[in-house]
């Protein structure tokens, strides 16, 4: 396994943070202190050089993991633990799925840590959600074709993780337990929707790591309940 792949393999818990959101100081302290596993800094529009070393320069008060989610080139911001890159599997876009990349390494060269990059197979599977918008995905899968794609990431290309993405929306669990049943190799990530511990025990046990994002911004107390509650869940063995 390279070193990436070990260094996120312990991940249970992770909250993602948006740099083109508000977040006070009180509530930043109480996310890094919340016994989560590490930090994901990533959003899908608004994110600029600034913000996103802003947000890096806040969390290096701390000694948890930082992980850049690369979706804008502008806000490739050196200093994190790890670089994760979408690929966005159900798109007939492939701007999302190549292109964007093709220009990135054109752009970057020999500047890029690759020692320090992950591919994650993201998965998009609410309609609504801006990342579906932006990347035109085919979100309207059933259980067998999500799990389809996870195979096409798990076993044909390889990939480190498989992000199940229902980004603003809790997913349908039976979605989710076909994709587990499909991933043998790849980390599986589930993010979406989750404003509470019974929905947070419910993606652990599908699920390798459980990201929580949105619930930050809007209730501080329910977003810190998620990390013990995905923590003591086990995963169901497949
Ligand atoms: C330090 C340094 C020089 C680093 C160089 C960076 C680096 C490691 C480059 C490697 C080269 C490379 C291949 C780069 C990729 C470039 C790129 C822009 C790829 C496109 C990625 C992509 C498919 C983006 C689409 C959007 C997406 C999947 C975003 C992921 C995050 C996400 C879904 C957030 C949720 O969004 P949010 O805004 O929170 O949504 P809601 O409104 O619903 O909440
Ligand atoms: O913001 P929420 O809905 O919690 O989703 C988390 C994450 O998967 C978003 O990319
Ligand atoms: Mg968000």
């Amino acid at each position: 396994m390279n070193e990436m792949r070990q260094f996120i393999q312990p991940w249970r818990h992770v909250f993602k943070l948006d740099p083109d959101r508000e977040l006070g100081d009180r509530e930043l302290d109480a996310i890094c202190r919340s016994g989560t596993d590490a930090i994901l800094v990533g959003g899908s529009t608004g994110l600029t050089y600034e913000n996103t070393a802003g947000l890096l320069s806040r969390l290096r008060s701390y000694e948890l993991p930082c992980a850049l989610e690369v979706s804008e080139l502008e806000a490739a911001v050196p200093g994190f633990d790890v670089y994760m890159i979408p690929m966005v599997l159900n798109t007939p876009d492939t701007d999302w799925i190549l292109g964007h990349h093709r220009r990135a390494i054109e752009r970057f060269g020999s500047l890029i840590p690759w020692e320090m990059v992950l591919t994650e197979g993201y998965i998009v599977l609410n309609e609504d959600s801006s990342v579906a918008r932006l990347t035109n995905a085919d979100s309207r899968l059933s259980a067998r074709a999500a799990a389809a794609y996870a195979e096409i990431a798990d076993k044909l290309m390889g990939l480190p993780v498989v992000y199940l993405e229902y980004s603003g929306m809790f997913g349908d669990m039976d979605v989710v337990r076909e994709v587990r049943e499909s991933v043998e190799h790849s980390q599986l990530f589930y993010g979406g929707g989750i404003t509470g511990a019974a929905e947070a025990e419910q993606a652990a046990a599908l699920s390798d790591t459980v990201v929580v994002g949105n619930i930050i911004y809007r209730d501080v107390q329910q977003a810190l309940l998620t990390v013990q509650a995905v923590k003591k869940t086990l995963k169901t063995t497949i």
